[in-house]
Protein backbone atom coordinates (compact mmCIF):
# COMPACT_ATOMS: atom_id res chain seq x y z
CA UNK A 1 0.00 0.00 0.00
CA UNK A 2 1.35 3.56 -1.12
CA UNK A 3 2.55 5.57 1.94
CA UNK A 4 -1.08 7.11 2.13
CA UNK A 5 -1.97 7.39 5.71
CA UNK A 6 -5.92 6.38 5.88
CA UNK A 7 -8.59 7.38 8.95
CA UNK A 8 -12.12 6.42 9.32
CA UNK A 9 -14.92 8.64 9.42
CA UNK A 10 -18.73 7.89 10.38
CA UNK A 11 -20.77 9.79 7.48
CA UNK A 12 -23.74 11.19 8.81
CA UNK A 13 -27.03 9.95 7.63
CA UNK A 14 -24.85 7.18 5.68
CA UNK A 15 -25.15 3.64 7.09
CA UNK A 16 -21.45 3.32 6.46
CA UNK A 17 -18.26 4.72 7.34
CA UNK A 18 -15.94 5.89 4.69
CA UNK A 19 -11.68 4.92 5.24
CA UNK A 20 -10.05 7.18 2.85
CA UNK A 21 -6.76 9.16 2.66
CA UNK A 22 -6.37 12.10 5.36
CA UNK A 23 -5.97 14.53 2.62
CA UNK A 24 -9.81 14.28 1.98
CA UNK A 25 -11.85 15.83 4.58
CA UNK A 26 -15.81 17.20 5.04
CA UNK A 27 -16.95 14.09 4.34
CA UNK A 28 -20.75 14.92 3.62
CA UNK A 29 -23.43 12.23 2.15
CA UNK A 30 -24.82 13.60 -1.24
CA UNK A 31 -26.39 11.19 -2.73
CA UNK A 32 -26.54 6.99 -3.10
CA UNK A 33 -25.93 5.56 -6.53
CA UNK A 34 -26.68 1.83 -7.93
CA UNK A 35 -23.28 0.64 -6.38
CA UNK A 36 -22.90 2.92 -3.30
CA UNK A 37 -23.09 5.81 -1.37
CA UNK A 38 -21.74 9.21 -2.91
CA UNK A 39 -20.05 12.48 -0.79
CA UNK A 40 -18.70 15.57 -0.83
CA UNK A 41 -15.30 16.00 0.74
CA UNK A 42 -12.57 18.78 0.57
CA UNK A 43 -8.86 17.37 -1.45
CA UNK A 44 -7.35 19.25 0.87
CA UNK A 45 -3.76 18.76 -1.28
CA UNK A 46 -5.35 20.41 -4.06
CA UNK A 47 -7.77 22.55 -2.36
CA UNK A 48 -11.20 21.78 -4.26
CA UNK A 49 -14.13 19.69 -3.69
CA UNK A 50 -14.39 16.29 -4.98
CA UNK A 51 -16.78 13.41 -4.94
CA UNK A 52 -16.41 10.16 -3.49
CA UNK A 53 -18.33 6.89 -4.19
CA UNK A 54 -17.73 3.88 -1.84
CA UNK A 55 -18.24 0.42 -3.35
CA UNK A 56 -18.98 -2.22 -1.40
CA UNK A 57 -17.59 -5.65 -1.60
CA UNK A 58 -17.93 -4.82 -5.72
CA UNK A 59 -16.84 -8.43 -6.49
CA UNK A 60 -19.88 -9.66 -4.46
CA UNK A 61 -21.65 -11.14 -7.17
CA UNK A 62 -21.60 -11.11 -11.17
CA UNK A 63 -23.25 -8.30 -11.97
CA UNK A 64 -21.76 -5.66 -9.45
CA UNK A 65 -18.11 -6.67 -10.41
CA UNK A 66 -18.75 -6.30 -14.31
CA UNK A 67 -20.33 -3.00 -13.51
CA UNK A 68 -17.68 -1.74 -11.10
CA UNK A 69 -15.07 -2.89 -13.26
CA UNK A 70 -16.46 -1.51 -16.59
CA UNK A 71 -16.65 1.71 -14.85
CA UNK A 72 -13.53 2.03 -13.54
CA UNK A 73 -12.15 0.86 -16.94
CA UNK A 74 -14.05 3.56 -18.75
CA UNK A 75 -13.55 6.35 -16.41
CA UNK A 76 -9.89 5.82 -17.42
CA UNK A 77 -10.25 5.73 -20.85
CA UNK A 78 -12.87 8.45 -21.33
CA UNK A 79 -11.04 11.49 -20.93
CA UNK A 80 -13.38 14.82 -22.38
CA UNK A 81 -14.82 17.83 -20.21
CA UNK A 82 -18.58 16.42 -20.04
CA UNK A 83 -17.53 13.02 -18.80
CA UNK A 84 -16.76 12.31 -15.18
CA UNK A 85 -13.52 12.30 -15.01
CA UNK A 86 -11.13 9.98 -12.29
CA UNK A 87 -9.52 11.66 -10.03
CA UNK A 88 -8.09 8.92 -7.75
CA UNK A 89 -8.91 5.05 -6.90
CA UNK A 90 -7.97 3.86 -3.19
CA UNK A 91 -9.01 0.87 -1.32
CA UNK A 92 -7.53 0.93 2.55
CA UNK A 93 -7.37 -2.96 2.54
CA UNK A 94 -3.39 -3.74 2.64
CA UNK A 95 -3.86 -6.91 0.94
CA UNK A 96 -6.07 -9.09 -1.45
CA UNK A 97 -7.07 -11.16 1.76
CA UNK A 98 -8.54 -8.15 3.18
CA UNK A 99 -9.65 -6.25 0.41
CA UNK A 100 -13.40 -5.38 0.32
CA UNK A 101 -14.38 -1.53 -0.27
CA UNK A 102 -12.98 0.56 -3.16
CA UNK A 103 -13.50 4.28 -3.24
CA UNK A 104 -13.51 6.20 -6.39
CA UNK A 105 -12.92 9.70 -6.30
CA UNK A 106 -14.29 12.50 -8.83
CA UNK A 107 -14.68 15.87 -9.81
CA UNK A 108 -18.18 17.53 -7.73
CA UNK A 109 -20.50 19.08 -9.77
CA UNK A 110 -23.39 20.67 -8.21
CA UNK A 111 -26.31 18.99 -9.16
CA UNK A 112 -27.95 15.97 -11.34
CA UNK A 113 -30.32 17.68 -14.58
CA UNK A 114 -33.25 16.37 -12.78
CA UNK A 115 -33.06 19.26 -10.74
CA UNK A 116 -32.56 21.86 -13.70
CA UNK A 117 -35.54 20.30 -16.33
CA UNK A 118 -38.41 21.98 -14.20
CA UNK A 119 -36.70 25.32 -13.84
CA UNK A 120 -37.31 28.01 -16.40
CA UNK A 121 -33.93 28.09 -18.62
CA UNK A 122 -33.00 30.85 -21.51
CA UNK A 123 -32.37 29.32 -24.92
CA UNK A 124 -28.39 30.13 -24.52
CA UNK A 125 -28.27 27.80 -21.05
CA UNK A 126 -30.65 24.97 -23.21
CA UNK A 127 -28.40 25.18 -26.34
CA UNK A 128 -25.22 24.91 -24.33
CA UNK A 129 -26.59 22.03 -22.10
CA UNK A 130 -27.62 19.87 -25.46
CA UNK A 131 -24.50 20.70 -26.74
CA UNK A 132 -22.52 19.37 -24.04
CA UNK A 133 -24.24 15.90 -24.06
CA UNK A 134 -23.72 15.91 -27.86
CA UNK A 135 -20.12 16.62 -27.30
CA UNK A 136 -20.03 13.98 -24.74
CA UNK A 137 -21.99 10.76 -26.83
CA UNK A 138 -19.84 11.47 -29.58
CA UNK A 139 -16.93 11.41 -27.74
CA UNK A 140 -18.24 7.61 -25.75
CA UNK A 141 -19.42 6.47 -29.86
CA UNK A 142 -15.69 7.72 -30.81
CA UNK A 143 -14.39 5.25 -28.54
CA UNK A 144 -17.19 2.40 -29.49
CA UNK A 145 -19.30 2.73 -27.42
CA UNK A 146 -23.28 3.45 -27.01
CA UNK A 147 -24.57 4.62 -23.86
CA UNK A 148 -28.31 2.97 -24.07
CA UNK A 149 -29.04 4.58 -20.95
CA UNK A 150 -29.22 8.06 -21.30
CA UNK A 151 -31.36 10.07 -18.47
CA UNK A 152 -31.10 13.00 -16.81
CA UNK A 153 -30.39 11.54 -13.78
CA UNK A 154 -27.10 10.32 -14.82
CA UNK A 155 -26.03 13.56 -16.13
CA UNK A 156 -24.61 16.34 -13.23
CA UNK A 157 -24.13 20.03 -14.01
CA UNK A 158 -22.73 23.33 -12.38
CA UNK A 159 -24.11 26.74 -11.84
CA UNK A 160 -21.82 27.89 -13.97
CA UNK A 161 -24.14 25.64 -16.84
CA UNK A 162 -20.92 23.04 -17.40
CA UNK A 163 -22.11 19.93 -17.55
CA UNK A 164 -20.44 16.07 -17.30
CA UNK A 165 -22.28 12.30 -17.94
CA UNK A 166 -21.69 10.09 -14.79
CA UNK A 167 -21.91 7.18 -16.24
CA UNK A 168 -21.93 4.55 -19.09
CA UNK A 169 -24.70 3.09 -19.98
CA UNK A 170 -25.17 0.10 -20.24
CA UNK A 171 -22.97 -2.97 -21.39
CA UNK A 172 -23.55 -4.27 -24.94
CA UNK A 173 -25.27 -7.46 -24.14
CA UNK A 174 -26.19 -7.80 -20.32
CA UNK A 175 -29.89 -8.06 -19.92
CA UNK A 176 -31.29 -4.48 -18.55
CA UNK A 177 -32.23 -6.33 -15.53
CA UNK A 178 -31.00 -4.92 -11.87
CA UNK A 179 -30.24 -6.94 -9.33
CA UNK A 180 -31.17 -3.76 -7.09
CA UNK A 181 -34.46 -2.32 -6.22
CA UNK A 182 -33.81 0.21 -8.91
CA UNK A 183 -36.86 1.21 -10.89
CA UNK A 184 -35.35 0.98 -14.57
CA UNK A 185 -36.02 4.70 -16.61
CA UNK A 186 -37.41 3.69 -20.19
CA UNK A 187 -38.78 7.35 -20.65
CA UNK A 188 -35.82 7.18 -22.65
CA UNK A 189 -35.18 4.52 -25.02
CA UNK A 190 -35.18 4.90 -28.26
CA UNK A 191 -38.40 2.70 -30.74
CA UNK A 192 -35.61 0.34 -32.24
CA UNK A 193 -34.82 -0.64 -28.44
CA UNK A 194 -38.70 -0.90 -27.14
CA UNK A 195 -39.45 -2.72 -30.53
CA UNK A 196 -36.49 -5.51 -30.24
CA UNK A 197 -34.80 -4.12 -33.71
CA UNK A 198 -31.25 -3.80 -34.42
CA UNK A 199 -29.69 -0.59 -32.91
CA UNK A 200 -26.81 1.98 -32.84
CA UNK A 201 -25.48 5.57 -31.77
CA UNK A 202 -28.84 6.68 -33.15
CA UNK A 203 -30.37 5.37 -29.99
CA UNK A 204 -28.25 7.97 -27.95
CA UNK A 205 -29.66 10.76 -30.33
CA UNK A 206 -33.24 9.85 -29.34
CA UNK A 207 -31.90 9.76 -25.63
CA UNK A 208 -30.49 12.93 -25.82
CA UNK A 209 -33.58 14.41 -27.81
CA UNK A 210 -36.09 13.61 -25.08
CA UNK A 211 -33.77 15.17 -22.58
CA UNK A 212 -34.17 18.62 -24.73
CA UNK A 213 -37.67 18.01 -25.35
CA UNK A 214 -38.03 17.72 -21.54
CA UNK A 215 -36.24 20.84 -20.88
CA UNK A 216 -37.95 22.75 -22.78
CA UNK A 217 -41.83 21.24 -22.08
CA UNK A 218 -40.59 20.94 -18.51
CA UNK A 219 -41.36 17.55 -17.82
CA UNK A 220 -41.32 14.28 -19.26
CA UNK A 221 -41.79 14.39 -23.40
CA UNK A 222 -42.81 10.20 -23.56
CA UNK A 223 -43.84 9.24 -19.87
CA UNK A 224 -44.11 5.66 -20.61
CA UNK A 225 -45.76 3.46 -17.32
CA UNK A 226 -44.03 0.32 -18.77
CA UNK A 227 -42.47 -1.10 -22.12
CA UNK A 228 -45.75 -1.31 -24.53
CA UNK A 229 -46.86 2.05 -22.47
CA UNK A 230 -43.60 3.50 -23.81
CA UNK A 231 -44.28 2.47 -27.43
CA UNK A 232 -47.68 4.11 -27.28
CA UNK A 233 -46.80 7.13 -25.42
CA UNK A 234 -44.27 7.72 -28.61
CA UNK A 235 -47.02 6.83 -31.52
CA UNK A 236 -49.89 8.83 -29.87
CA UNK A 237 -47.14 11.80 -29.42
CA UNK A 238 -45.57 11.30 -33.46
CA UNK A 239 -48.07 9.03 -34.90
CA UNK A 240 -47.77 6.14 -36.24
CA UNK A 241 -44.78 5.55 -38.27
CA UNK A 242 -44.95 5.07 -41.88
CA UNK A 243 -44.60 1.57 -43.49
CA UNK A 244 -41.02 1.97 -44.27
CA UNK A 245 -40.28 1.49 -40.86
CA UNK A 246 -43.32 -0.61 -39.88
CA UNK A 247 -41.99 -3.07 -43.04
CA UNK A 248 -38.44 -3.50 -41.17
CA UNK A 249 -39.63 -4.90 -37.73
CA UNK A 250 -40.19 -9.04 -37.15
CA UNK A 251 -43.57 -9.73 -38.48
CA UNK A 252 -45.05 -10.05 -34.89
CA UNK A 253 -44.48 -7.16 -34.10
CA UNK A 254 -45.58 -5.84 -37.78
CA UNK A 255 -48.80 -7.43 -36.43
CA UNK A 256 -49.23 -5.72 -33.21
CA UNK A 257 -48.42 -2.23 -34.34
CA UNK A 258 -50.91 -2.76 -37.50
CA UNK A 259 -53.45 -3.93 -35.27
CA UNK A 260 -53.53 -0.25 -33.56
CA UNK A 261 -55.78 2.60 -35.32
CA UNK A 262 -53.20 4.59 -36.91
CA UNK A 263 -52.65 8.03 -34.91
CA UNK A 264 -52.37 11.34 -37.00
CA UNK A 265 -49.28 12.73 -37.56
CA UNK A 266 -49.66 16.46 -35.45
CA UNK A 267 -47.00 19.01 -36.06
CA UNK A 268 -44.37 20.06 -34.14
CA UNK A 269 -46.02 23.66 -33.40
CA UNK A 270 -48.75 21.90 -31.73
CA UNK A 271 -46.28 19.45 -29.65
CA UNK A 272 -44.02 22.32 -28.32
CA UNK A 273 -45.84 25.63 -29.35
CA UNK A 274 -44.04 28.75 -29.08
CA UNK A 275 -44.98 29.88 -25.00
CA UNK A 276 -43.24 26.51 -23.79
CA UNK A 277 -39.48 27.62 -24.84
CA UNK A 278 -38.02 30.94 -23.77
CA UNK A 279 -39.16 34.33 -24.79
CA UNK A 280 -38.65 38.11 -24.58
CA UNK A 281 -35.02 37.89 -25.70
CA UNK A 282 -33.94 39.80 -29.09
CA UNK A 283 -33.68 37.03 -31.28
CA UNK A 284 -35.91 34.18 -29.10
CA UNK A 285 -38.43 33.21 -31.66
CA UNK A 286 -35.63 32.63 -34.23
CA UNK A 287 -33.73 30.27 -31.84
CA UNK A 288 -37.25 28.68 -31.18
CA UNK A 289 -38.23 28.06 -34.90
CA UNK A 290 -34.17 26.99 -34.51
CA UNK A 291 -34.94 24.58 -31.48
CA UNK A 292 -38.11 22.70 -32.86
CA UNK A 293 -36.92 22.37 -35.60
CA UNK A 294 -33.42 20.36 -34.29
CA UNK A 295 -35.71 18.48 -31.33
CA UNK A 296 -38.33 17.39 -34.36
CA UNK A 297 -34.91 15.96 -36.52
CA UNK A 298 -33.99 14.18 -33.61
CA UNK A 299 -37.01 12.66 -32.13
CA UNK A 300 -37.32 11.10 -35.52
CA UNK A 301 -39.00 7.13 -34.91
CA UNK A 302 -37.16 5.76 -37.91
CA UNK A 303 -33.63 5.63 -36.57
CA UNK A 304 -32.79 6.41 -40.75
CA UNK A 305 -34.23 9.52 -40.78
CA UNK A 306 -33.07 10.51 -37.60
CA UNK A 307 -29.64 12.96 -37.43
CA UNK A 308 -26.38 11.82 -36.28
CA UNK A 309 -24.65 13.07 -33.40
CA UNK A 310 -22.46 15.44 -36.02
CA UNK A 311 -25.26 16.49 -37.73
CA UNK A 312 -26.68 17.32 -34.98
CA UNK A 313 -23.61 19.19 -33.62
CA UNK A 314 -23.82 21.58 -36.60
CA UNK A 315 -26.96 22.25 -36.84
CA UNK A 316 -27.43 26.09 -36.31
CA UNK A 317 -29.10 25.84 -32.74
CA UNK A 318 -26.06 24.17 -31.03
CA UNK A 319 -23.44 25.41 -33.72
CA UNK A 320 -22.66 28.69 -31.86
CA UNK A 321 -20.92 26.85 -29.31
CA UNK A 322 -19.06 24.61 -32.00
CA UNK A 323 -15.40 24.44 -30.59
CA UNK A 324 -12.73 21.51 -32.34
CA UNK A 325 -11.41 20.56 -29.26
CA UNK A 326 -14.44 19.04 -27.53
CA UNK A 327 -16.81 18.54 -30.03
CA UNK A 328 -14.34 16.76 -32.66
CA UNK A 329 -11.89 15.25 -30.50
CA UNK A 330 -12.00 11.73 -30.20
CA UNK A 331 -11.22 9.06 -28.14
CA UNK A 332 -7.37 7.67 -28.81
CA UNK A 333 -8.12 4.15 -28.10
CA UNK A 334 -11.14 1.96 -28.37
CA UNK A 335 -13.42 0.07 -25.53
CA UNK A 336 -12.28 -3.65 -25.98
CA UNK A 337 -16.29 -4.43 -25.54
CA UNK A 338 -14.54 -8.75 -23.90
CA UNK A 339 -14.68 -7.08 -21.06
CA UNK A 340 -18.40 -7.43 -21.10
CA UNK A 341 -18.59 -10.65 -22.30
CA UNK A 342 -16.01 -12.23 -19.66
CA UNK A 343 -17.44 -14.45 -17.14
CA UNK A 344 -15.20 -14.50 -14.22
CA UNK A 345 -16.39 -16.47 -10.14
CA UNK A 346 -16.10 -13.73 -7.69
CA UNK A 347 -12.48 -14.88 -6.62
CA UNK A 348 -11.26 -14.22 -9.75
CA UNK A 349 -13.40 -10.87 -9.81
CA UNK A 350 -11.50 -9.65 -6.88
CA UNK A 351 -8.43 -10.24 -7.62
CA UNK A 352 -8.83 -8.24 -10.84
CA UNK A 353 -10.33 -5.42 -9.21
CA UNK A 354 -7.68 -5.06 -6.26
CA UNK A 355 -5.17 -4.97 -9.24
CA UNK A 356 -6.91 -2.37 -10.92
CA UNK A 357 -7.18 -0.39 -7.69
CA UNK A 358 -3.82 -1.22 -6.51
CA UNK A 359 -2.25 -0.02 -10.11
CA UNK A 360 -3.93 3.12 -10.33
CA UNK A 361 -1.87 6.11 -11.02
C1 LIG B 1 -31.39 15.68 -7.46
N1 LIG B 1 -30.27 15.47 -6.59
C2 LIG B 1 -29.15 16.22 -6.72
O1 LIG B 1 -28.99 17.07 -7.57
C3 LIG B 1 -28.03 15.93 -5.73
N2 LIG B 1 -26.75 16.20 -6.38
C4 LIG B 1 -26.40 15.06 -7.26
C5 LIG B 1 -25.05 15.33 -7.93
C6 LIG B 1 -23.99 15.55 -6.86
N3 LIG B 1 -22.70 15.82 -7.49
C7 LIG B 1 -21.92 14.83 -7.97
N4 LIG B 1 -20.74 15.16 -8.51
C8 LIG B 1 -19.96 14.17 -8.99
C9 LIG B 1 -20.36 12.87 -8.93
C10 LIG B 1 -21.62 12.59 -8.36
C11 LIG B 1 -22.13 11.28 -8.30
C12 LIG B 1 -21.56 10.18 -8.86
N5 LIG B 1 -22.36 9.13 -8.62
C13 LIG B 1 -23.41 9.56 -7.92
C14 LIG B 1 -24.53 8.85 -7.44
C15 LIG B 1 -25.50 9.55 -6.75
C16 LIG B 1 -25.36 10.92 -6.53
C17 LIG B 1 -24.25 11.61 -7.01
N6 LIG B 1 -23.31 10.90 -7.71
N7 LIG B 1 -22.38 13.58 -7.88
C18 LIG B 1 -24.38 16.74 -5.99
C19 LIG B 1 -25.73 16.47 -5.36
Amino acid sequence: MSDTEFYSTTVPRADTDFTVPKRYSELKMIGRGAQGIVCSALDTQYGVKVAIKKFMKPFQTQIHAKRAFREIKLMQLLRHRNIISLLNLFTPSESIDGFTDMYVVMDLMDANLCRVVNTQLDHERVSYLLYQVLCAIRYMHSAGIIHRDLKPSNIVVKEDCSLKILDFGLARNVGNFMMTPYVVTRYYRAPEVILGMPYDEKVDVWASGCIFAELIKGEVFFPGSDHIDQWHQITSVLGTPDDTFIDRLMDTVKTYIRSKPRVHRPTWEELVPDHLFPSGGPNDAQRTREGRDLMSRMLEIDPLKRLTIDQCLQHPYVRCWYRQEEASVNCPETYNHGIDEVELNPEQWKELIFSEVTEFQ
